[in-house]
Parts: structure tokens; C-alpha cells; sequence
């Protein structure tokens, strides 16, 4: 295999530390992201999925274990690793273009080529007619759309999403996920994505990483061999989805009690 985009090796994740607060939140994880590669994390609540990205992005650092982008360590934040949260953290104070030509222009871009690829990336995620509006004039999906187009004028190797899709309605939620695949297709970047959707899940990626309760490690990595579009009614993506069911029921069970006995 050709060296990965992101390796994730061993890694435990304690926070507060050496305090009677201490948590583990993740323990012995370890798995690769390949180059383009479309990878969704599949796990109960609280298993660590998003300290996870955290880690990734450069926000926060493991415990133990080596976080690996392009062989070498990660950290702290990089532009070739963007990263996206479930509501768009827009400026509110700027327009859409302004917003996404941010990156360019603390990069040192001039204006004409910051607009020039604001535009372009507007047209490719359908928000060519939003230009010279400002985040409150959008609905929810077109500002996650900005986001990503925002997190795209940095040209990622890699996109990290956090639930990116979760606040929508399921008809947008729809919409989003084919414009997100159009997108990465055309960006060739890695993505490594989080969602509590097992159809999403088997909709989008190319494996699915599913985690155990906390502390979160790999329960099983699985590979899905279907083309796209994928449709949901077709026999092969409803045998997944039930295999998925079967493989977080005993994981999301055992969450469950924990958090009950922790109240
Ligand atoms: N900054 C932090 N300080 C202390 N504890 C944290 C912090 N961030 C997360 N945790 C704890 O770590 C555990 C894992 O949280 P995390 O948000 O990573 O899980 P998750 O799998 O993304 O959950 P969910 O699917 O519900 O979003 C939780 O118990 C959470 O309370």
C-alpha cells in the first residue's frame, strides 16, 4: 500500500488528565485513511469519534499514540487538513464570497483571483446566486454548502467532518450528500466523516469505521464495494445497513448503561 494520508496508531485520548474528573475517552485506536479515500466513523455517543477529528484537525493532542498526516506527526491546525462542524461557523459580518475567499486572503491572494475562485467554488456547490448575501440570509444547507466551500479554497488533501449533515431535514440531507460526493470526487481529497446515520454511512464511503462504546477503539473496519449512486432500496445496501445495525447495537447497549450508571 502507498504511504497513507493519515495514519492513526495506537492512539489513546485522556481528558483532564490527572484529575478525579479524569475520562478515557479513547483507547488503542488505529487505522489509515488513504490517499482520496472516503472514510465515515460510525460509533456510539460519547465513544470519542469527535475528539478524534479534534486530534486530527490539530486542535487537541493524544494522550498516547502517533496521529500521522503524509508520514509525518500532525501538530496543530493546517490548511491541507480542513475541517467542518455540524452548524456552519460563518463571520456573520461578511458575504458568502467574503467568507470563503477568508482563507485566501490571510494566505496573501489578491482580489481579483480571491473573487475569482469564491465564484468558481460557489457555482460547483450551487451557490452562485448567493454570492453577495450574508450567513443569516441563507437556510441551514446553504450555509453548510459555504462552509464547504470555504474549506475547500484551501485546496484540503483532507476534510474532516463532524455530523456535517445532522441539523438538516432528511429531503436536504439528501441533496447534500449528492452534491458533497460530486464535490469530492472533483477534489480528489480524503475525507474522514462522522455520522450517527448508518445509511448515510453506506450511502457515502468507501469503508466505515465502526467503533466500540468508550472507551472507542475499532470494532470493525468495513469495506463498501457498491458503485454510485448507491440506492437505498437496493438489496445489497439494506444487508449492509443491517449488518452495521447488528455490529453498533451491542456498543450503543452498552453506552446506554454506562451513562446510566454515571448519573
Ligand atoms: N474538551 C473536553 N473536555 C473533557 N471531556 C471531553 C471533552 N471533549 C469530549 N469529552 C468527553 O469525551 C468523551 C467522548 O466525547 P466525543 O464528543 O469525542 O464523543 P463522540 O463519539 O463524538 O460523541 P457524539 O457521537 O455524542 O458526538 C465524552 O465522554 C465527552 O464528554
Amino acid at each position: 500500500m502507498n504511504q497513507p494520508l493519515i495514519s492513526v496508531r495506537n492512539v489513546r485520548k485522556v481528558w483532564n488528565e490527572n484529575s478525579p474528573k479524569a475520562l478515557t475517552a479513547i483507547d488503542a485506536l488505529s487505522f489509515d485513511v488513504a490517499p482520496g479515500e472516503f472514510v465515515v466513523l460510525l460509533g456510539p455517543s460519547g465513544c470519542g469519534k469527535s475528539s478524534l477529528l479534534y486530534m486530527l484537525a490539530g486542535l487537541e493532542t493524544p494522550t498516547d499514540g502517533e496521529l500521522l498526516f503524509d508520514g509525518m506527526p500532525i501538530e496543530g491546525p493546517d490548511t491541507e487538513r480542513g475541517m467542518i462542524f455540524q452548524e456552519a461557523s460563518l463571520y456573520p459580518w461578511l458575504t458568502i464570497a467574503e467568507n470563503v475567499a477568508f482563507g485566501l486572503k490571510l494566505r496573501g491572494e489578491l482580489p481579483e483571483k480571491r473573487e475569482r475562485i469564491a465564484r468558481e467554488l460557489l457555482l460547483k456547490v450551487g451557490l452562485a446566486d448567493a454570492v453577495h448575501k450574508r450567513p443569516e440570509e441563507l437556510s441551514g444547507g446553504m450555509r453548510q454548502r459555504a462552509a464547504l466551500a470555504r474549506a475547500l479554497s484551501m485546496r484540503p488533501k483532507v476534510m474532516m467532518m463532524d455530523e456535517p449533515f445532522a441539523a438538516l431535514d432528511i429531503q436536504t440531507r439528501a441533496k447534500m450528500q449528492d452534491h458533497l460526493l460530486k464535490i469530492w470526487r472533483d477534489s480528489r481529497a480524503g475525507v474522514v466523516m462522522v455520522t450517527h446515520s448508518i445509511e448515510e454511512a453506506v450511502a457515502l464511503a468507501d469503508r466505515i469505521v465502526v467503533w466500540t462504546a468508550r472507551p472507542g477503539r475499532v470494532k470493525e473496519i468495513v469495506s463498501v464495494d457498491m458503485p454510485r449512486p448507491r440506492n437505498p432500496r437496493d438489496p445489497a445496501f439494506i444487508e449492509l445497513q443491517l449488518r452495521l445495525g447488528d455490529l453498533l447495537a451491542d456498543e450503543v447497549d452498552r453506552a446506554f448503561r454506562e451513562m446510566e450508571a454515571s448519573i
